[in-house]
């Protein structure tokens, strides 16, 4: 234990730790849906799925015979309650006992279990049941937008930047970074979302600022003479609402240089909750007009999910909204109406919270709201009419920029950094730019008292280092022990332990007369190094901050990885078990159309075998779900051997 007479010195450094690669991309990891992007030739691109859309769910499920991640897990979410998993990114770095897990759990459908204090999602995978951690649930998703993006580009994608709420913590950022390695993903940085979304403004701006359509507008190289426009700095305020997170941003742009000033959130706060204050309300004017009840049927639960979800998008243009959901709970039906006036009072603490954090990033800046030049609005929640007309009316009737498209532009942001990082020669842009990001949350060391020394605080331009001077707390002590934790409450109990090391063979001193100096270093990706010195003796302790406790062990990470591999081996099997299904269907379906025209040409005989051998093909295509891929081959090289040589005249192109 140590006390807290101190003396502290902070410096922040430079450095250029990037090593050239060829390609990487940029990820948002969101909440409710992902994105990925890349930056090649100075211009964005946004990957687009196997299903055509540039945004992919993050949902995974589970039938009794497939996995499904993305598009086809979410369209399925409702009929499928207990084995679809969404919003993994809440659970993701937390721990079972959490308020927020244990809060989020009343809302799930899904089974959220304890594993070592550690949330893991059960489910009924294909009839085996898997309990899943959250990093694994992730890494199905970002595995999927790893694929999209190998096949959009034609090429192994290994090397990626992702995103994170700026107000995640430690263990939330390192379980992300677990999540990207068990889908095979290198990390080269992780970044934080408003300060990509920032980057992607930035870059937006330098282009012709006539232009408001954001996918049309290109960064340029011509662009860069726009950047000294900016010569005297911009000060830019990022308001990020997404599905289950929220978090504010203050910047500072000038000549290329972008610099976050201040970042404050809450990792807890999206249109996940707005979804839910809808459902409750539903819930209860159900339950009111036909005293039935929703909360324990999963599969209402997923029903009122979808529609609530729905009804909020709506309201966002109209002004009420008739929901109704057939057969909710044992046959009846929901049928309610809402307005947007009823939507905005269930959620108006929700709304009006959001400008405290506001209030509090501007103070940690240092800033007036006067002082900020742009407001920009990311994330699909901003699309609410009631939280853009609270921003507005906070910064004094101000115009928000709403150029960069919502939901996008946190991805791209990501891909102009993987850019960076690489030193893309392709993108002459990028060289121009420069990122300085702070961290979101105070470290420090605990002190007599369990209280927080904060060596490190938050807001400090990374990469950094800050060092303070500690006395023994009891007389003639022989060893130390440094127990380090980020978050800003006064007592250590209500931080975050991050770790802990001993310092031995420390001067023999009467109390508070054995000086050590403790030392922090963060560097851009965030990983800490600990240090204590004794000044007296010299002995030298030192950790650098994994924080094993919150993680998955190294042995756990690569049995996902091969899980994973088993994933992939499956999904293939399954793509082509489907193709050859469909090899055979088609084939049929042609030599059924060739027949049907030319069957008065065929002499009787061939004319009877032909039509039984179709239709008994067809019939066992309908009966058989799930033949294996020989079973449809087999039955298509028969087909090609006893019906083709028959109808060989009658098919073009066979
Ligand atoms: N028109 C709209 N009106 C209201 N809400 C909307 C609208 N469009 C999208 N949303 C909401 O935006 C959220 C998704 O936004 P976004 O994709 O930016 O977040 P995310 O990346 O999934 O989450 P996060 O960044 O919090 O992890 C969802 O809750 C969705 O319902």
């Amino acid at each position: 234990m140590t006390s807290t007479r101190t003396t502290s010195i902070i410096s922040s450094t430079s450095t250029n730790d990037s090593t050239p690669i060829r390609t990487a991309i940029g990820i948002d990891l969101g909440t409710t849906y992902s994105c990925a992007a890349i930056f090649k030739n100075n211009k964005v691109k946004i990957i687009v799925n196997d299903q055509g859309n540039r945004t992919t769910p993050s949902y995974v499920a589970f039938t009794d015979t497939d996995r499904l991640v993305g598009d086809a897990a979410y369209y399925q979410a409702q009929f499928n309650p207990r084995n679809t998993i969404f919003g993994a990114k809440r659970l993701i770095g937390r721990e079972f006992d959490d308020d927020i897990v244990q809060s989020d759990i009343k809302h799930l459908p899904y089974k959220v279990v304890d594993v070592n204090n550690r949330p893991y999602i059960e489910v009924d995978a294909c009839g085996d049941m898997k309990k899943l951690p959250a990093e694994e649930v992730g890494s199905m998703i970002l595995a999927k937008l790893k694929e999209a993006a190998e096949s959009a580009l034609d090429r192994e994608v290994t090397d990626a930047v992702i995103t994170v709420p700026a107000y995640f913590n430690d263990s939330q950022r390192q379980s992300t970074k677990d999540a990207a390695t068990i889908a095979g993903l290198n990390v080269l940085r992780i970044i934080n979302e408003p300060t990509a979304a920032a980057l992607a403004y930035g870059l937006n701006k330098l282009d012709d600022d006539h232009d408001n359509d954001f996918m049309k507008k290109r960064p340029t190289a011509t662009g860069l003479a726009v950047q000294t426009d900016l010569s005297e700095g911009r000060n830019i305020l990022v308001y990020d609402l997404g599905g289950g997170t929220f978090d504010v941003s203050v910047l500072n742009i000038r000549e290329g240089a972008f610099r976050v000033k201040a970042t404050d959130g809450d990792t807890h706060l999206g249109g996940e909750d707005f979804d839910n204050r809808l459902m409750e309300y539903f819930a209860r004017g159900f339950k009111k007009i036909t005293s039935k009840d929703v909360a324990s049927n999963e599969t209402a639960i997923g029903k009122l999910k979808k529609a609530s979800e729905q009804a909020k998008r709506v309201l966002s243009t109209n002004s009420m909204v008739r929901v109704q959901v057939d057969s909710l709970v044992d046959g009846v039906n929901l049928d309610i109406t809402i307005t947007r006036a009823e939507f905005e009072d269930l959620c108006s603490d929700l709304f009006k919270a959001t400008l405290d954090t506001v209030k509090s990033v501007l103070t940690a800046a240092g800033l007036e709201k006067y002082a900020i030049d742009e407001i920009i609005l990311v994330g699909g929640s901003t699309r609410i009419p009631k939280i853009q007309k609270l921003v507005t009316e906070y910064f004094g009737d101000k115009n928000l920029n709403k150029s960069i498209n919502a939901d996008e532009a946190v991805a791209y942001g990501a891909a102009i950094q993987a850019s960076m990082l690489i030193n893309d020669e392709t993108s002459t842009i990028t060289n121009h730019v420069s990122l300085q990001d702070v961290n979101s949350q105070s470290l420090g060391i605990r002190v007599v008292g369990g209280e927080m020394s904060i060596v490190l605080p938050r807001n400090t331009p990374l990469p950094a280092s800050a060092s303070k001077t500690y006395y023994n707390s009891q007389d003639y002590q022989t060893m130390r022990k440094h127990a380090v934790f980020e978050g800003e409450q006064k007592l250590v109990k209500d931080n975050h332990l991050l770790g802990e090391f001993d310092l031995r063979n420390i001067t023999k001193a009467k109390k508070g007369e054995a000086p050590v100096l403790v030392t922090f270093s963060l560097d851009r990706n965030g990983i800490l190094n600990v240090s204590a010195v004794d000044q007296g003796t010299g002995s030298k302790g030192s950790i650098t901050v994994k924080n094993e406790s919150n993680r998955l062990s190294q042995d756990q990470i690569k049995e996902l990885i091969s899980n994973g591999e088993v994933y992939k081996q499956n999904d293939q099997e399954e793509l082509m078990r489907v193709e050859s299904r469909n090899d055979l269907e088609s084939y049929v379906y042609t030599v059924r159309e060739a027949f049907e025209d030319h069957k008065t040409e065929l002499s009787p005989s061939y004319r009877s075998f032909v039509e039984r051998e179709i239709k008994s093909t067809r019939e066992w295509i309908e009966n058989t779900r799930r033949g294996s891929i020989e079973e449809y081959k087999y039955k298509h090289d028969w087909f090609k051997q006893n019906v083709h040589p028959i109808m060989f005249p009658y098919l073009t192109n066979q």
